[in-house]
């Protein structure tokens, strides 16, 4: 790598080049927001004083060229967005076939020079800053449209700029070892998600650009990049499929809302901020059309908090209902439900069999088989209705008919007057009673037909489900014993007889509702992204397949950071398996959020787990080793904890957040806090943004997906417990989240597992 600044060779052409593209996009900005006809002067105005444009044939070609500008709203904004820094890095590439030397700047948003045609700006997401990304030096290829493009890369250059101006330029061969990287790492965060796409790196950009007509689940370690390349995948989705796909089509699901405001910000940069971002309960409730009061989720907390064998055994039995044995129960007690709607009769009007029973089922069962239940019947509602409207005039000519030539045969045949007239008048008396009879029979037809079917509501599904053990352990065709199956029952009807419903609930509805009524279509998204994948169970998975009617998901997570275990995912393979078996794995271990010291300290935590990961490999940046303070307790702590963070601020370090295992330690903290040092820290509870300028008190399990300069890991009543797998994972995730600095406050250094 060469980094002789500024007396790099090239150094005034790419600062001539970048005054050129800076320009140019204040040409394009202010000719969009005028009129085409300001164009020409415009650019006058605009390269009037460049000289060192004057003779060249690009600046004449504006000129004599000047064509119509049609920029779309959201061009022109990530054109005024990419301003500032209009590209990161430049690759030459010589086609095999053409022998021609291209030069490709690569940013964030492509821009053309209207006039010729040519590049002035490449994607990032394009077919060939793929090269920037995988290739190096020397012979490469990139496909694009189905054509493969060979030839020699002969220059990868990185750029510096900042604020518009140009610092430094850098010509590199691999991306993984630069120093662009180690630079954006040793930054100090802002409580965001910052920019990586001049820096994505190779194992990162496979998962980016990986088939986007394929499933993809990552297990990736702590701080590899699954948040990060997730959204990128995204933006690379975007891109590729402008023409086909509203981004309003892609869904988001992240583990709460507060994971949401976390990563709303980086959306806009990526151009996904229209992509659609919901929690998964939000999502539920939106599908099944209704708000449903939702039990506290507090098993997780409780179990830490308390241990206490009922939390325990709750979780059990709410894990059981995300389990895949489930999938069977529900598809059995679906199948009995489409029973129920087997009709007993045929369907006849008056006298006349105007459908069969049997083709009703044959519908029912089969040609209509790809519809929701209820939408079935509708349908076939509507076939009955048709043919009643189709058989309506012959029934009503029929009986007209019959009494008509019984009154003609009458008129003809009785000679009697008094006889034909009081048999005339009854003819017709009658006629008009079968008529009416006809009419009714008629207009009831259908509804009293279908009154034979049920009508319920998909809670009441949802009550009769859970109300037999007996029929419940049958369903499952022995997989869950009928003692688990009463106290299933009798642990799920306790809370929804109280009309209150519980995560592990909201999956199994969501796959009653798709089945029995549907899903809207402007719900279904067409691509789905999930971050801490790791939390969701077989069946929410399942049913959001399902519900979605697509697999192409993008799974992100790790199992490590799986506290939420008792109802989440065991194994990846499993998932693979049973319900994206289309999916390609991939497994990321290098971790770039935080240092060599710090990570040191948490892969021995990984050892204490029982998973085969290897161990993560932190990217090479050190830092302080993490160190181990004896607490103090009220003031004193207050102090001590403020000391520290005045230090680290003065080491330039902004985000700060004092993790503790629960929350009730927490609000001890919180409340020493107010105490000691008013209005200097926030307590972070589910749902609330995260406050750049104070100090972020936390529980670990909240501090999931989320990173700061600096983590101190306190302990006040509550300590680790190497013997449990639970307290292993909050501590992974909490020694985990420091991009820079991470100290213990407790009582020994046991407490945290350490030994420093
Ligand atoms: N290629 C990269 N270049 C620069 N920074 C990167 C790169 N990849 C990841 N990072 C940074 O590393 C940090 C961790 O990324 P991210 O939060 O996406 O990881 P994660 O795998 O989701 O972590 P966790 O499992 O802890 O939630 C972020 O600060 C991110 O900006």
């Amino acid at each position: 790598m060469t980094s002789n600044i500024p007396q790099h060779p090239d150094f005034t052409h790419e600062l001539n080049r970048l005054d050129f593209t800076k320009k140019y996009i204040d040409v394009v900005i202010k000719t969009s927001s005028t009129s085409k006809d300001q164009f020409k002067s415009n650019i006058q105005e605009a390269f009037g004083d460049a000289d060192w444009l004057d003779s060249s044939a690009a600046y004449t070609d504006i000129l004599t060229n000047a064509s119509f500008f049609e920029m779309s709203k959201e061009e022109l904004e990530s054109l005024e967005l990419a301003r500032t820094k209009p590209y990161f890095a430049r690759i030459d590439f010589k086609g095999k076939d053409s022998g021609e030397e291209e030069r490709h700047y690569i940013g964030k948003t492509s821009l053309y020079q209207r006039e010729n045609q040519e590049q002035i700006i490449v994607d990032w997401r394009s077919p060939i800053a793929n090269l920037y990304y995988e290739g190096r030096i020397g012979d490469v290829s990139y496909e694009a449209e189905g054509e493969t493009y060979s030839g020699e890369l002969t220059l990868k250059r990185q750029f510096m700029i900042e604020e518009g101006s140009l610092d430094e330029i850098r010509d590199i061969d691999l991306t993984t070892t630069d120093e662009l990287l180690q630079e954006s790492l040793a930054k100090s965060s802002s409580n965001r998600l910052t920019e990586i796409i001049s820096t994505i790196q190779e194992e990162q950009n496979r998962i980016i650009r990986a088939d986007l007509n394929k499933p993809i689940i990552v297990q990736g370690a702590a701080g590899s990049g699954k948040t990060t390349i997730a959204l990128h995948r995204i933006s690379y989705f975007i891109y590729n499929y402008k023409e086909y796909f509203d981004p309003r089509q892609l869904m988001i699901l992240a583990p709460s809302r507060l994971f949401i405001d976390y990563i709303s910000e980086a959306l806009p940069e990526l151009g996904v901020e229209k992509v659609r971002q919901t929690t998964f309960s939000d999502y539920v409730m939106t599908c099944i059309g209704r708000q449903l009061k939702l039990k506290e989720d507090d098993k997780l907390i409780k179990m830490v908090e308390e241990m206490d064998p009922e939390s325990l055994k709750a979780a059990k039995l709410s894990g059981l209902k995300g389990s895949p044995v489930f999938q069977k129960i529900l598809q059995g007690f679906l199948n009995e439900i489409y029973d129920r709607f087997h009709p007993k009769e045929d369907f006849i009007i008056d006298k006349y069999r105007l459908y069969s029973k049997k083709k009703f089922i044959k519908l029912l069962t089969d040609d209509f088989f790809y519809l929701p239940l209820y939408k079935r019947v509708e349908k076939l509602k509507s076939i009955l209705q048709e043919q009643v409207r189709f058989n309506k005039k012959m029934m009503v000519d029929k009986v007209e008919k019959f009494f008509d030539e019984k009154i003609e045969k009458a008129l003809y045949n009785l000679k009697d007057a008094a006889k034909r007239k009081d048999y005339v008048s009854r003819a017709l008396d009658r006629k008009q009673e079968r008529l009416k009879e006809i009419q009714t029979a008629i207009r009831q037809g259908v509804p009293s037909y279908m009154k034979q079917f049920e009508k319920k509501k998909l809670l009441d599904y949802y009550d009769e489900l859970f109300s037999d053990p007996e029929r419940l352990a049958h369903l499952s065709g022995g997989k869950l014993p009928l003692s688990e199956a009463e106290e299933l029952c009798r642990y799920t009807m306790t809370h929804i007889s109280k009309g209150k419903y519980e995560l592990e609930d909201l999956g199994l509805l969501l796959y009653l509702q798709t089945e029995l009524f549907g899903i809207e279509k402007h719900h279904r998204a067409k691509n789905v992204v999930i971050d801490e994948a790791q939390d969701y169970s077989y069946m929410q998975l399942a049913s959001l397949k399902k519900a979605l009617e697509t697999d192409m998901f993008t799974l992100v997570g790790d199992l490590a950071q799986g506290i939420h275990s008792y109802r989440g995912i065991l194994s990846w393979e499993q998932i693979q398996q049973g319900i994206f078996p289309r999916a390609t794995y991939t497994e990321l271990q290098k971790s770039y959020r935080t240092t060599i010291e710090i990570m040191n300290e948490a892969n021995k935590l990984l050892s204490l787990l029982p998973y085969q990961f290897p161990e993560v490999t932190p990217v090479v940046r050190h830092g302080d080793k993490p160190a181990f303070f004896e607490r103090g307790e009220g003031e004193e702590l207050i102090a001590q904890l403020s000391g520290k963070i005045a230090e680290s601020r003065k080491e330039k370090f902004h985000t700060f957040a004092i993790i503790c295992k629960t929350m009730k330690d927490c609000l001890q903290l919180y409340d020493w806090y107010e105490k000691w040092s008013p209005d200097s820290a926030k307590l972070l509870k589910e749902q609330e943004s995260i406050p750049k300028d104070k100090v972020v008190i936390v529980p670990a399990y909240l501090a999931k997906g989320l990173e700061f300069d600096v983590v101190i890991a306190l302990s006040l009543n509550e300590i680790y417990k190497r013997e449990n797998e639970l307290d292993v994972k909050l501590l992974y995730v909490v020694m985990t989240r420091p991009l820079h600095r991470l100290f213990f406050y407790g009582r020994t250094e046991e407490d945290f597992l350490l030994s420093l």
